[in-house]
Protein backbone atom coordinates (compact mmCIF):
# COMPACT_ATOMS: atom_id res chain seq x y z
CA UNK A 1 0.00 0.00 0.00
CA UNK A 2 0.99 3.35 -0.77
CA UNK A 3 2.20 5.48 1.98
CA UNK A 4 2.27 9.07 0.77
CA UNK A 5 0.33 11.81 3.12
CA UNK A 6 -2.75 11.54 0.62
CA UNK A 7 -2.75 7.90 0.71
CA UNK A 8 -2.61 7.76 4.50
CA UNK A 9 -5.29 10.23 5.26
CA UNK A 10 -7.18 8.22 2.29
CA UNK A 11 -7.05 5.37 4.04
CA UNK A 12 -7.30 6.81 7.47
CA UNK A 13 -11.24 7.82 6.35
CA UNK A 14 -12.24 5.03 4.93
CA UNK A 15 -10.70 2.46 7.90
CA UNK A 16 -12.81 5.14 10.42
CA UNK A 17 -16.06 4.51 8.32
CA UNK A 18 -15.86 0.94 7.33
CA UNK A 19 -14.85 0.35 12.00
CA UNK A 20 -17.92 2.86 12.99
CA UNK A 21 -20.21 0.56 10.42
CA UNK A 22 -18.71 -2.58 11.67
CA UNK A 23 -19.62 -1.39 15.23
CA UNK A 24 -22.98 -0.34 14.76
CA UNK A 25 -24.04 -3.14 12.21
CA UNK A 26 -22.49 -5.66 15.23
CA UNK A 27 -24.27 -3.72 17.68
CA UNK A 28 -27.65 -3.52 16.02
CA UNK A 29 -27.54 -7.46 14.64
CA UNK A 30 -26.12 -8.59 18.31
CA UNK A 31 -28.71 -7.26 20.17
CA UNK A 32 -31.19 -8.47 17.53
CA UNK A 33 -30.60 -11.94 17.08
CA UNK A 34 -29.87 -12.16 20.98
CA UNK A 35 -33.21 -10.60 21.52
CA UNK A 36 -34.90 -13.59 18.78
CA UNK A 37 -33.11 -16.36 20.84
CA UNK A 38 -29.79 -17.02 18.91
CA UNK A 39 -27.27 -16.04 21.90
CA UNK A 40 -24.23 -17.30 20.41
CA UNK A 41 -24.53 -15.28 17.45
CA UNK A 42 -25.86 -12.72 19.34
CA UNK A 43 -22.82 -12.40 21.50
CA UNK A 44 -20.21 -12.88 18.38
CA UNK A 45 -21.65 -9.87 17.00
CA UNK A 46 -21.16 -8.29 20.09
CA UNK A 47 -18.16 -8.94 20.92
CA UNK A 48 -17.35 -8.16 17.06
CA UNK A 49 -18.92 -4.73 17.84
CA UNK A 50 -16.84 -4.02 20.47
CA UNK A 51 -13.49 -5.04 18.88
CA UNK A 52 -13.97 -2.72 15.88
CA UNK A 53 -14.65 0.08 18.67
CA UNK A 54 -11.52 -1.49 19.88
CA UNK A 55 -9.98 -1.32 16.64
CA UNK A 56 -10.32 2.25 15.87
CA UNK A 57 -8.53 3.37 19.14
CA UNK A 58 -5.62 0.76 18.10
CA UNK A 59 -5.28 1.94 14.45
CA UNK A 60 -3.91 5.55 15.85
CA UNK A 61 -1.50 3.95 17.94
CA UNK A 62 0.05 0.88 16.60
CA UNK A 63 3.29 0.92 14.21
CA UNK A 64 1.70 -3.04 13.10
CA UNK A 65 -1.61 -1.92 11.61
CA UNK A 66 -1.64 -4.61 8.59
CA UNK A 67 -1.23 -7.31 11.41
CA UNK A 68 -4.14 -5.84 13.87
CA UNK A 69 -6.43 -5.51 10.55
CA UNK A 70 -5.73 -9.11 9.30
CA UNK A 71 -6.55 -10.14 13.42
CA UNK A 72 -9.50 -8.29 13.02
CA UNK A 73 -10.85 -9.40 9.89
CA UNK A 74 -10.15 -13.14 8.89
CA UNK A 75 -12.27 -14.05 11.96
CA UNK A 76 -14.44 -11.57 11.33
CA UNK A 77 -14.90 -13.19 7.88
CA UNK A 78 -15.28 -16.85 9.39
CA UNK A 79 -17.78 -15.79 12.05
CA UNK A 80 -20.08 -14.33 9.00
CA UNK A 81 -19.60 -17.06 7.36
CA UNK A 82 -20.35 -19.59 10.18
CA UNK A 83 -23.22 -17.48 10.93
CA UNK A 84 -24.42 -17.87 7.42
CA UNK A 85 -24.54 -21.76 7.88
CA UNK A 86 -26.71 -21.53 11.14
CA UNK A 87 -30.33 -22.10 10.37
CA UNK A 88 -31.35 -20.18 13.19
CA UNK A 89 -29.85 -17.17 10.99
CA UNK A 90 -31.82 -15.30 8.28
CA UNK A 91 -30.89 -15.91 4.46
CA UNK A 92 -30.77 -12.74 3.78
CA UNK A 93 -27.53 -12.63 5.86
CA UNK A 94 -25.90 -13.77 2.49
CA UNK A 95 -25.89 -10.32 1.29
CA UNK A 96 -23.10 -9.63 3.28
CA UNK A 97 -20.54 -11.75 1.05
CA UNK A 98 -20.59 -8.71 -1.41
CA UNK A 99 -19.36 -6.51 1.52
CA UNK A 100 -16.27 -8.92 1.76
CA UNK A 101 -14.40 -7.23 -1.13
CA UNK A 102 -14.97 -3.88 -0.06
CA UNK A 103 -13.76 -4.68 3.01
CA UNK A 104 -10.69 -6.08 2.33
CA UNK A 105 -9.98 -4.02 -0.65
CA UNK A 106 -10.36 -0.89 1.40
CA UNK A 107 -8.94 -1.81 4.59
CA UNK A 108 -6.00 -3.86 3.30
CA UNK A 109 -5.14 -2.34 -0.04
CA UNK A 110 -5.20 -4.54 -3.64
CA UNK A 111 -2.71 -7.41 -2.32
CA UNK A 112 -3.86 -8.60 0.91
CA UNK A 113 -7.80 -7.65 -0.46
CA UNK A 114 -7.02 -9.75 -3.69
CA UNK A 115 -6.10 -13.06 -1.56
CA UNK A 116 -9.14 -12.03 1.25
CA UNK A 117 -11.52 -11.74 -1.25
CA UNK A 118 -10.29 -14.95 -2.85
CA UNK A 119 -10.37 -16.63 0.10
CA UNK A 120 -13.84 -15.76 1.76
CA UNK A 121 -16.18 -14.88 -1.16
CA UNK A 122 -16.25 -18.56 -2.91
CA UNK A 123 -15.92 -19.84 1.38
CA UNK A 124 -19.27 -17.81 1.01
CA UNK A 125 -20.84 -18.97 -1.62
CA UNK A 126 -20.05 -22.50 -0.49
CA UNK A 127 -22.10 -21.87 2.77
CA UNK A 128 -24.78 -20.85 0.79
CA UNK A 129 -25.17 -23.86 -1.19
CA UNK A 130 -24.92 -25.79 2.30
CA UNK A 131 -28.06 -23.84 3.72
CA UNK A 132 -29.79 -24.17 0.39
CA UNK A 133 -29.50 -27.72 0.28
CA UNK A 134 -30.04 -27.57 4.20
CA UNK A 135 -33.17 -26.54 3.72
CA UNK A 136 -34.67 -27.84 0.24
CA UNK A 137 -34.77 -24.77 -2.20
CA UNK A 138 -36.11 -25.44 -5.39
CA UNK A 139 -34.15 -23.11 -7.47
CA UNK A 140 -30.53 -23.82 -5.74
CA UNK A 141 -28.70 -22.59 -9.51
CA UNK A 142 -30.31 -19.85 -9.95
CA UNK A 143 -29.54 -18.78 -6.05
CA UNK A 144 -25.83 -19.26 -5.98
CA UNK A 145 -25.49 -18.11 -9.65
CA UNK A 146 -27.08 -14.77 -8.72
CA UNK A 147 -24.84 -14.43 -5.69
CA UNK A 148 -21.30 -15.46 -6.97
CA UNK A 149 -21.97 -12.96 -9.68
CA UNK A 150 -23.16 -10.11 -7.80
CA UNK A 151 -20.25 -10.86 -5.65
CA UNK A 152 -17.58 -10.97 -8.75
CA UNK A 153 -18.88 -7.73 -10.29
CA UNK A 154 -18.24 -6.29 -7.07
CA UNK A 155 -14.59 -7.68 -6.45
CA UNK A 156 -13.68 -6.51 -10.13
CA UNK A 157 -15.11 -3.25 -9.15
CA UNK A 158 -13.52 -2.94 -5.86
CA UNK A 159 -9.92 -4.40 -7.49
CA UNK A 160 -10.40 -1.81 -10.55
CA UNK A 161 -10.89 0.82 -8.28
CA UNK A 162 -8.14 0.14 -5.69
CA UNK A 163 -5.44 -0.41 -8.55
CA UNK A 164 -6.44 3.05 -10.33
CA UNK A 165 -6.54 4.75 -6.98
CA UNK A 166 -3.02 3.52 -5.92
CA UNK A 167 -1.70 3.88 -10.00
CA UNK A 168 -2.62 7.72 -9.78
CA UNK A 169 -1.36 8.29 -5.99
CA UNK A 170 2.14 7.04 -7.48
CA UNK A 171 2.19 9.31 -10.21
CA UNK A 172 1.23 12.59 -7.74
CA UNK A 173 3.57 11.82 -5.25
CA UNK A 174 6.50 11.02 -8.56
CA UNK A 175 4.47 14.22 -9.91
CA UNK A 176 5.84 15.76 -6.19
CA UNK A 177 9.26 14.58 -6.20
CA UNK A 178 9.88 16.21 -9.72
CA UNK A 179 11.06 19.36 -11.35
CA UNK A 180 8.47 20.19 -13.83
CA UNK A 181 10.78 21.95 -16.66
CA UNK A 182 13.65 19.66 -16.68
CA UNK A 183 12.47 16.50 -15.24
CA UNK A 184 14.96 16.33 -12.74
CA UNK A 185 14.52 15.65 -8.75
CA UNK A 186 13.68 17.80 -7.04
CA UNK A 187 14.80 19.25 -3.53
CA UNK A 188 12.08 17.09 -1.95
CA UNK A 189 13.14 14.22 -3.65
CA UNK A 190 16.96 15.18 -2.50
CA UNK A 191 16.09 15.30 0.96
CA UNK A 192 14.32 12.42 0.89
CA UNK A 193 17.44 10.13 -0.86
CA UNK A 194 19.81 11.85 1.06
CA UNK A 195 18.10 10.14 4.39
CA UNK A 196 18.29 6.80 2.94
CA UNK A 197 21.64 7.15 1.33
CA UNK A 198 23.08 8.60 4.56
CA UNK A 199 21.64 5.94 6.76
CA UNK A 200 23.23 3.37 4.34
CA UNK A 201 27.20 5.03 3.73
CA UNK A 202 26.90 5.26 7.53
CA UNK A 203 26.16 1.73 8.68
CA UNK A 204 28.94 0.56 5.36
CA UNK A 205 31.62 3.42 6.20
CA UNK A 206 31.29 4.74 2.99
CA UNK A 207 31.84 8.09 1.39
CA UNK A 208 28.78 10.50 0.56
CA UNK A 209 29.25 13.82 -1.79
CA UNK A 210 27.61 16.68 -2.76
CA UNK A 211 28.01 18.69 -5.66
CA UNK A 212 26.11 21.93 -5.80
CA UNK A 213 26.22 24.40 -9.15
CA UNK A 214 24.97 26.86 -10.22
CA UNK A 215 24.43 28.57 -14.12
CA UNK A 216 27.38 31.27 -14.53
CA UNK A 217 25.46 35.12 -15.38
CA UNK A 218 22.54 33.17 -16.40
CA UNK A 219 20.67 36.73 -16.06
CA UNK A 220 22.60 38.15 -18.72
CA UNK A 221 21.31 34.90 -20.61
CA UNK A 222 17.94 35.72 -20.06
CA UNK A 223 18.24 39.24 -20.69
CA UNK A 224 19.99 38.69 -23.80
CA UNK A 225 18.07 35.29 -25.52
CA UNK A 226 14.69 35.93 -23.77
CA UNK A 227 13.05 33.48 -21.20
CA UNK A 228 12.45 30.69 -23.34
CA UNK A 229 16.23 30.00 -24.27
CA UNK A 230 16.83 30.59 -20.70
CA UNK A 231 15.05 27.48 -20.08
CA UNK A 232 16.65 25.55 -22.64
CA UNK A 233 19.74 25.99 -20.99
CA UNK A 234 18.35 24.83 -18.01
CA UNK A 235 16.81 21.97 -19.26
CA UNK A 236 20.82 21.69 -21.56
CA UNK A 237 22.62 21.30 -18.37
CA UNK A 238 19.69 19.25 -16.91
CA UNK A 239 20.47 16.52 -19.80
CA UNK A 240 24.17 16.83 -19.05
CA UNK A 241 23.89 16.28 -15.50
CA UNK A 242 21.54 13.38 -16.24
CA UNK A 243 23.72 11.29 -18.42
CA UNK A 244 23.82 7.99 -17.54
CA UNK A 245 27.10 7.14 -14.91
CA UNK A 246 26.23 5.56 -11.99
CA UNK A 247 22.64 4.35 -11.11
CA UNK A 248 22.83 5.61 -7.19
CA UNK A 249 23.57 9.18 -8.59
CA UNK A 250 21.17 12.20 -7.99
CA UNK A 251 20.74 15.05 -9.98
CA UNK A 252 18.23 17.67 -9.34
CA UNK A 253 17.57 20.83 -9.73
CA UNK A 254 17.92 23.24 -6.20
CA UNK A 255 15.48 25.80 -7.91
CA UNK A 256 15.77 28.87 -10.48
CA UNK A 257 19.61 28.49 -12.18
CA UNK A 258 21.23 25.75 -9.60
CA UNK A 259 21.19 22.26 -9.47
CA UNK A 260 23.14 19.38 -6.93
CA UNK A 261 24.24 16.42 -7.77
CA UNK A 262 24.07 13.84 -4.77
CA UNK A 263 27.21 11.15 -5.32
CA UNK A 264 26.77 7.99 -2.76
CA UNK A 265 29.99 6.49 -2.40
CA UNK A 266 32.09 9.24 -4.12
CA UNK A 267 34.90 10.46 -2.00
CA UNK A 268 35.31 14.39 -1.83
CA UNK A 269 38.31 13.67 -4.08
CA UNK A 270 36.24 11.42 -6.81
CA UNK A 271 32.75 14.07 -6.81
CA UNK A 272 35.64 17.16 -7.64
CA UNK A 273 36.92 15.36 -10.34
CA UNK A 274 33.22 14.24 -11.63
CA UNK A 275 31.97 18.10 -10.99
CA UNK A 276 35.47 19.24 -13.13
CA UNK A 277 34.45 16.75 -15.96
CA UNK A 278 30.84 18.26 -16.34
CA UNK A 279 32.11 21.25 -15.95
CA UNK A 280 34.47 20.61 -19.67
CA UNK A 281 31.41 18.50 -21.00
CA UNK A 282 29.44 21.98 -20.63
CA UNK A 283 32.12 23.67 -22.38
CA UNK A 284 32.50 21.27 -25.53
CA UNK A 285 29.06 21.09 -26.14
CA UNK A 286 27.39 24.76 -26.04
CA UNK A 287 23.56 24.78 -26.75
CA UNK A 288 22.49 24.54 -30.06
CA UNK A 289 20.10 27.92 -30.97
CA UNK A 290 18.83 28.62 -34.55
CA UNK A 291 21.22 30.78 -35.68
CA UNK A 292 24.32 30.42 -33.38
CA UNK A 293 25.54 28.46 -30.37
CA UNK A 294 24.98 29.61 -26.91
CA UNK A 295 28.19 28.78 -24.97
CA UNK A 296 27.63 29.06 -21.03
CA UNK A 297 29.47 27.88 -17.73
CA UNK A 298 29.02 26.79 -13.81
CA UNK A 299 30.46 26.94 -11.08
CA UNK A 300 30.79 24.55 -8.52
CA UNK A 301 31.09 24.03 -4.87
CA UNK A 302 31.91 20.40 -3.22
CA UNK A 303 31.15 18.89 0.00
CA UNK A 304 31.24 15.46 1.64
CA UNK A 305 29.53 13.75 4.46
CA UNK A 306 31.60 13.70 8.13
CA UNK A 307 34.15 16.25 7.08
CA UNK A 308 31.49 18.87 6.04
CA UNK A 309 28.47 17.28 8.81
CA UNK A 310 26.42 14.86 8.60
CA UNK A 311 23.00 16.34 7.41
CA UNK A 312 21.98 17.64 4.27
CA UNK A 313 21.76 21.45 5.22
CA UNK A 314 25.32 21.15 6.87
CA UNK A 315 26.64 20.07 3.08
CA UNK A 316 24.66 22.01 1.44
CA UNK A 317 25.89 25.25 3.18
CA UNK A 318 29.52 23.94 2.90
CA UNK A 319 28.73 23.50 -0.96
CA UNK A 320 27.00 27.06 -1.31
CA UNK A 321 29.96 28.67 0.25
CA UNK A 322 31.98 27.15 -1.82
CA UNK A 323 29.88 27.61 -5.16
CA UNK A 324 29.94 30.82 -3.90
CA UNK A 325 33.86 31.35 -3.97
CA UNK A 326 34.34 29.60 -7.23
CA UNK A 327 31.93 32.81 -8.22
CA UNK A 328 34.51 35.10 -6.35
CA UNK A 329 37.20 33.55 -7.68
CA UNK A 330 36.47 34.23 -11.55
CA UNK A 331 33.63 31.79 -11.99
CA UNK A 332 33.91 28.73 -14.26
CA UNK A 333 35.50 26.27 -11.52
CA UNK A 334 34.85 23.86 -8.90
CA UNK A 335 36.06 24.71 -5.08
CA UNK A 336 36.30 21.68 -2.76
CA UNK A 337 37.56 22.98 0.00
CA UNK A 338 36.99 25.98 2.40
CA UNK A 339 34.95 27.02 4.91
CA UNK A 340 32.54 24.02 6.34
CA UNK A 341 28.98 24.78 7.59
CA UNK A 342 29.35 26.80 11.05
CA UNK A 343 28.46 23.44 13.53
CA UNK A 344 31.40 21.86 11.82
CA UNK A 345 33.85 24.94 12.58
CA UNK A 346 33.25 25.17 15.59
CA UNK A 347 34.00 21.30 16.44
CA UNK A 348 37.05 21.88 14.77
CA UNK A 349 38.02 25.76 16.60
N1 LIG B 1 14.59 31.26 -17.84
C1 LIG B 1 14.50 31.06 -16.52
N2 LIG B 1 15.12 31.94 -15.68
C2 LIG B 1 15.06 31.73 -14.36
C3 LIG B 1 14.37 30.62 -13.81
N3 LIG B 1 14.48 30.68 -12.47
C4 LIG B 1 15.23 31.78 -12.18
N4 LIG B 1 15.60 32.41 -13.32
C5 LIG B 1 16.41 33.61 -13.48
O1 LIG B 1 17.75 33.31 -13.13
C6 LIG B 1 18.42 34.56 -12.91
C7 LIG B 1 19.41 34.41 -11.77
O2 LIG B 1 20.21 35.53 -11.76
P1 LIG B 1 21.26 35.84 -10.63
O3 LIG B 1 20.83 35.20 -9.34
O4 LIG B 1 21.52 37.30 -10.63
O5 LIG B 1 22.53 35.05 -11.04
P2 LIG B 1 23.43 35.08 -12.35
O6 LIG B 1 23.01 36.08 -13.36
O7 LIG B 1 23.52 33.68 -12.82
O8 LIG B 1 24.82 35.53 -11.78
P3 LIG B 1 25.91 34.67 -11.05
O9 LIG B 1 25.21 33.55 -10.36
O10 LIG B 1 26.57 35.58 -10.09
O11 LIG B 1 26.85 34.17 -12.08
C8 LIG B 1 17.33 35.59 -12.63
O12 LIG B 1 17.26 36.47 -13.73
C9 LIG B 1 16.05 34.75 -12.58
O13 LIG B 1 14.92 35.45 -13.09
C10 LIG B 1 13.70 29.74 -14.73
O14 LIG B 1 13.07 28.75 -14.34
N5 LIG B 1 13.81 30.00 -16.06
Amino acid sequence: MEHTETGQQHFRSVRRALLVLIFFCGLYFGLSNTAHGARLLGALELFYAGFALLMLWIAERTRYLRAWLLAFLIPFFMIMILAMTLPSSSRTIFAWIQAVPIISYMLLGLKAGFWMTLGFVPLGVLAFKYRLLMEGEPRVFIALTNLAVSSLAIAILAHVYERSRTENEKRLSEQARTDPLTGLANRFKLREVFERETAHAMRNGSPLSLIMLDIDHFKRINDTFGHDIGDQALCHLAALLAEPRREVDLPCRLGGEEFAILLPGASLVAATELADKLREQLQDRPLPLADQDLGFSFSAGVATLGDDGDDLDALLQSADWRMYQAKHQGRNQVVASGRQAPEMESMDG
